[in-house]
């Protein structure tokens, strides 16, 4: 399935292969929607990139928008609002055909009711339950949809949709192989060492390029070292590039001899979870978790192993910033997709000095690995040389679903039938998260109704609500107005963390009844969802987070699901099993 250029060009099919001029424009309107659908990159967790523009007819911009976050406006809505009665008529460009992360196709509808004519799609979904869903949808409505590759064929629509898919790579490679995206980021000396033969590293690289490897942290979910990378530079792996977001620090550790005292241990900027083998030094197990260090156990530590345990977690997108010994692991395992490796002009020498991949078994220079899309970069007065180890996927033909990939593997246990499992809000029953984009209007202490972005946003607001501190109401309308349910979720657990003072004192006694009061609301007034959760019926519902042990279900159902529960309560209230009967806490939007 490699990426190959001008694979798919049919003569037969090509509707406008020489228009070269409308194919220039159009190609130039997907770059854009490209380059926009980056912008969140480094301010909220990864998720699918999504950029629309917007163009009339006589080749003006009419509005443009970006998907900021999970559960924020989509793309399209977004560009449809800044377009105004400029979108009649007009066409509208898609780097990623419209997930369905609100249950309610909102992206095609505001696209329909905007009085779009034309989509013009940079590549299909790579989510098989999402694949085609609104391509279709939209061309019932009586848009003409083109899409890249299928629809519009040329050199330069080749070169489009290949943006498309490298702006997307992490979610494509995730897609295909069941592990997030990984990169693999170093800095090396001219003679191709990463430290000195002492393991002395600070720095190689200069500033210019550390502070490009926060941002690249930023983009990422989590960030990866070894045990010996702990034990020798004592890192910190933070983003430290703004307010942005933090991703999680992970140290794989097979010998859990790690130091008592180190960077990592300190959660209060960003969260560590610590894998090793089971059994492995399990008083100092204890000892992390009494500081805050989540340990996980694996049966054995292997690379492949940790990157399907973290895809199940719901990762997007990782970075490896470990030394050459892990580096050579995860290479051979081949959970290694992308290189970015820093080149200083400097010399260290040193037989020993360790290097940035150790053994990988290779004895002639014909088995040497050649990174694919290569980049270079100047970066002051290093060199950045970037490069995919595996080519991005391509989407022709059509990636297997997970059942299907299940029945090629029967190794792989399939899902039983009876559970509903939900997580990330562009999942299957997505909008059962509580980070799903659907606005609630809860009533505060007066009676007065108020909007609330998420139920996210309302839970977390509520720790704070009633506390007779102005620094407690600060935290409220701070979460309040977050962004994304995301940032709203950051902020009221960071708040608590760090202010358990400001948390209302009935708080754990609570929350359950909070959470049920703002789903029931949520459930109440949005008819589809009402209905997507009657779907269910006869079926155990659970949150799929794995680190979430109250109110998700756990990686091996270990944990309360206490939002699968208040779902299945309710949908069994909203079904009429239930003889109690509750008031409604809500009004509708
Ligand atoms: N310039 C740069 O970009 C960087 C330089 N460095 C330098 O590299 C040196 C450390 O290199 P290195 O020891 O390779 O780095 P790492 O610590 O990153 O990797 C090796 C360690 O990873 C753990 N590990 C867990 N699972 C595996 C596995 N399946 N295979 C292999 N190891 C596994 C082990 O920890 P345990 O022993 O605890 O079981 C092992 O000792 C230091 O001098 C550091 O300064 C490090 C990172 C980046
Ligand atoms: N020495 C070296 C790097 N080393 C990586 O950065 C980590 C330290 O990160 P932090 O503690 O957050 O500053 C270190 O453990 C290793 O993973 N990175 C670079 O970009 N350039 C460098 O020269």
């Amino acid at each position: 399935m490699a990426f190959v250029l001008g694979a798919h060009f049919s003569p037969m099919t090509c509707k406008v292969a020489n228009n070269t001029h409308a194919h220039a424009d159009d190609a130039a309107y997907i770059r854009r929607a490209v380059d926009l659908s980056e912008k969140s990159a480094g301010f909220t967790s990864p998720h699918p990139n999504f950029g629309c523009v917007i163009a009339t007819s006589t080749g003006k911009v009419a509005g443009e928008g970006y998907l900021y976050a999970q559960g924020t406006k989509p793309a399209e809505v977004l560009a449809v609002e800044a377009g105004g009665e400029r979108c009649r008529g007009a066409t509208a460009y898609l780097n990623l055909e419209p997930g369905d992360c609100h249950g309610d196709h909102t992206a095609v509808s505001a696209l329909v009711q905007a009085g779009i004519t034309r989509a013009v799609v940079g590549i299909r979904h790579p989510l098989q339950h999402l694949r085609g869903k609104a391509v279709c949808a939209l061309r019932s409505q009586g848009l003409q949809v083109d899409v890249l590759g299928e629809d519009l064929q040329s050199k330069v629509m080749e070169e489009a949709r290949k943006s498309c898919l490298i702006v997307n790579a992490p979610l494509i490679h995730r897609a295909c192989s069941r592990v997030p995206f990984s990169v693999l980021k170093y800095a090396m000396t001219l003679d191709g060492k990463i430290a000195a033969s002492s393991g002395h590293a600070a720095w190689i690289s200069s500033k210019m390029s550390r502070n490009r490897v926060f941002e690249l942290r930023g983009r990422s979910d989590a960030i990866i070292v070894g045990g010996n990378t702990v034990r020798k530079d004592n890192p910190r792996l933070t983003a430290r590039h703004g307010s942005g977001h933090m991703p999680m620090r992970i140290v794989l550790s097979q010998t859990m001899n790690l130091p008592e005292e180190a960077n990592l241990w300190d959660v209060s900027e960003a969260s560590t979870i610590v894998v090793t083998q089971r059994g492995a030094r399990r008083n100092f197990q204890k000892y992390l978790a009494s500081k805050g260090v989540e340990v996980v156990e694996l049966d054995i530590l292997n690379s492949r192993d940790v990157m399907e345990y973290f895809h199940d977690r719901g990762y997007l997108s990782i970075l490896w910033e470990c030394g050459g010994t892990l580096a050579a692991s995860a290479i051979s395992s081949g959970v290694i997709h992308k290189v970015f490796a820093f080149v200083a002009p400097k010399i260290i020498g040193g037989k020993n000095a360790p290097t940035p991949v150790g053994e990988l078994g290779m004895v002639e220079m014909s088995q040497a690995l050649d990174l694919i899309d290569v980049g270079y970069e100047q970066i002051g007065p290093d060199m950045l040389i970037s490069g995919f180890l595996q080519p991005v996927p391509d989407l022709m033909p059509v990636i297997p679903s997970e059942d299907e990939t299940f029945a090629i593997d029967p190794t792989v246990t399939p899902y039983e039938s009876s559970i509903i499992s939900f997580y990330k809000t562009w999942d299957p029953y997505g909008a059962f998260s509580n980070f799903s984009p659907h606005p609630i209007q809860m009533p505060d202490s007066d009676d007065n109704y108020v909007t609330w972005s998420s139920v996210e946003h309302y839970y977390q607001a509520q720790k704070f609500a009633g506390v007779n501190d102005p620094a407690a109401q600060d935290c409220v309308e701070k979460i309040k107005h977050m962004r994304s349910p995301e940032e709203a979720a950051r902020v009221g657990r960071s708040m608590q963390r760090q202010h358990p003072d400001l948390v209302r004192s009935d708080w754990e006694s609570m929350k359950i009844d909070v959470m049920y009061r703002a789903l029931k609301c949520k459930f109440s007034i949005y008819p589809h969802l009402n209905s997507m959760l009657l779907s269910t019926a006869g079926s155990v519902l659970v949150e799929a987070s794995p680190h979430d042990l109250f109110w998700g279900g756990g990686r091996e159902g270990e944990g309360l699901n206490y939002l699968g529960r208040l779902l299945m309560q309710l949908r069994s209230e909203f079904l009429g099993e239930s003889s109690t009967s509750t008031e409604n806490t809500c009004s509708a939007l």
